[in-house]
């Protein structure tokens, strides 16, 4: 480092919290701490031994913001999720993120003027547009007004024929409501047709069984999302998609939730499929959100690919909506600018020779190493950082063994906390959240139930090692497991059955911030105030408690 930079990097000792201390920042991914208290908050309604005790300490409990703009998205209807979360906690600051970046590329149009634009549009004339996306309005990796957007405005510049590729959610929205995004689907296909456009839906599938895997758990479910949408081939073909969807979600047993409705192909009266792509096309991934487009980009930019036999590789013009990871520069093509997260933790730990262990199971690896250092694959220095992945199960729905990886990941964090090799030990669990998504209300009781007990043991080996912990969260989920009348907050209920419907969705709830250890100073509390404090105030309060003053530019620490 030059002696500028040096500077500009260093950090800089408070002498009130002692450097050098075994130092443990735990989250709990999508533990809220929601206001309803009642039997549906699985938080709430499970003893929690661990977690009452810690926050139940004066001064060293509070909550912070996780949702809407406190972590840099347009509303506050919007939730949080584990990308703008960590993307906060990593890097200490308030980002505007890509569905805001999105949404206002659209309003100035600058989504159709840029190179990403231009290249698609090389396909307009005499060839296919296919846009591949999430299709719903959760705002968590996409949301439908853009890629309506996308489609009608790419219609308006020219293109010709325009192939709709939809990969149906219900975990950022209710399940059961992916017919609903599809007709609304269809009504823009209708408006396309209108202005001359030949467009319509051409193939689709559960976000969790094709297209939508991250951090290579699962290269099956990209290798599926392939065949369906750039082959045109899937074991099930209809000739329209929402009567489609309507046979696979009910002719199945056990029925499928929209997560994982197989995949499929809409043919014409020839059986033929309607938009398999082929060279000269256009392909658009439109999701914002970057963990779970990183590898089907790889599967269709990448002429050097071996993640698995593609069988076919279509020459197409290739765009992400955004850039998906910042030191891959993937993909090259896009439509919008990606957010620039700068002054990270993480490379202020690595520039001030300061040694990090991150550890997670596969699902949320990498959420404390990727989107904790803004969405970078790589490393800022390798000697100094040691990522530990531990493989999560494959190819379950995780209500069947709702532990996950609980138990390894906690041995991992004790073992290096023990080891004295790291000053900054990260580590997710991921139980909470992802079984929380199934909406199985009796296995994310168990999930945070084991959460709460490995919670103990790390915190129970800081204190012996005479160490600092922060223990927070991402965004809410467990803590509300049932959709709610908006009004009375009672259950509601599916009209046939009079069951609860279930919530598989994060929700709004601030997040807990918890603090301790045997060598944290006496008088070291949360200050008053604050009290629209969120994740990106946590960032400042973990440099604070491993001994460094906030660095500049950072939100306020919360000690
Ligand atoms: O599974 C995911 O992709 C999201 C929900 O869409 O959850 P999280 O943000 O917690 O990763
Ligand atoms: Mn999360
Ligand atoms: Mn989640």
């Amino acid at each position: 480092m030059g002696k500028g930079a040096e500077a500009e990097w260093a950090l800089k000792p408070t002498n009130v919290i002692p450097r050098g201390k075994p130092f443990l920042v735990c989250v709990l991914d999508g533990w809220g701490e929601n206001k309803i208290k009642d039997e549906y908050n699985a938080v709430s309604s499970t003893p929690t031994p661990c977690y009452d005790a810690l926050s139940a300490v004066q001064g060293r409990f509070r909550t912070v913001k996780a949702h809407g703009p406190a972590v840099g998205l347009p509303t506050w209807d919007d939730m949080g999720n584990s990308e703008v979360g960590h993307n906060a906690l990593g890097s200490g600051q308030l980002i505007d993120q890509g569905a805001r970046l999105v949404d206002r590329a659209i309003e100035t149009e600058a989504m159709f003027e840029g190179d990403g634009f231009k290249h698609i549009a090389q396909a307009f004339d005499a060839n296919t547009l296919h846009v591949i996306t999430l299709l719903s309005d959760g705002g968590v990796h996409s949301r439908l007004n853009q890629s309506q957007a996308l489609v009608l405005g790419a219609a308006k510049r020219g293109a010709k024929k325009i192939r709709l590729h939809v990969l149906l959610d219900g975990r950022d929205v209710p399940d059961g409501t992916s017919i609903n995004f599809l007709e609304e689907a269809n009504k823009t296909m209708e408006e396309l047709k209108a202005m001359g456009c030949d467009a319509c839906i051409a193939s689709g599938g559960g976000r969790m069984h094709i297209t939508m895997d991250r951090y290579e758990a699962e290269w099956e479910m990209v290798k599926r999302g392939y065949e369906t949408h750039i082959l045109g081939k899937a074991p099930n073909t209809f000739t329209d998609a929402v009567e489609g969807v309507k046979t696979l979600r009910s002719q199945q047993d056990p029925k499928p939730d929209d997560q994982y409705v197989p995949a499929f192909v809409i043919v014409d009266g020839e059986g033929a499929p309607v938009g398999k792509v082929v060279d000269g096309d256009a392909v658009v991934l439109a999701n914002f959100r970057a963990d779970r487009m990183c590898e089907m980009s790889k599967a269709l930019e990448y002429e050097d690919f071996s993640s698995f036999e593609r069988e076919e590789w279509p020459k197409m013009h290739f765009a992400g909506l955004m850039q998906y990871d910042g030191d891959l520069g993937l993909p090259k093509k896009t439509l919008v600018d990606a957010p620039s997260i700068q002054r990270t933790c993480s490379e202020f730990l690595a520039k001030n020779g300061l040694r990090t262990f991150a550890c997670s199971e596969t699902q949320k690896f990498g959420h404390v190493t990727f989107f904790w250092n803004g969405n970078r694959s790589g490393y800022f220095d390798e000697k100094l950082e040691t990522y530990v992945e531990i493989p999560s199960d494959v190819g379950i729905t995780f209500d069947v063994a709702p532990n996950m990886k609980a138990e390894e990941i906690c041995a991992a964090g004790v073992e290096a906390l023990k080891s004295g090799k790291f000053d900054h030990v990260r580590i997710n669990f991921a139980n909470p959240d992802m079984v929380g998504h199934t909406g199985n209300l009796k296995a994310t009781k168990q999930a945070v139930a084991l959460c709460d007990a490995k919670v103990q043991e790390l915190v129970d080996t800081v204190n012996e090692l005479g160490g600092i912990y922060l223990i927070t969260a991402d965004h809410g989920n467990a803590d509300d497991m049932v959709q709610r009348n908006k009004k009375t907050k009672e259950p509601a209920k599916n009209p046939e059955t009079g069951e609860n419907l279930a919530l598989t969705s994060h929700t709004l709830a601030p997040v807990p911030v918890l603090i301790g250890g045997s060598g944290l100073p006496e008088g070291i509390k949360f200050k008053e105030g604050l009290e629209d404090a969120g994740l990106a105030n946590v960032t400042g309060t973990i440099m604070n408690l491993m001994g460094y003053e906030t660095p500049e530019g950072w939100e306020e620490s919360l000690i």
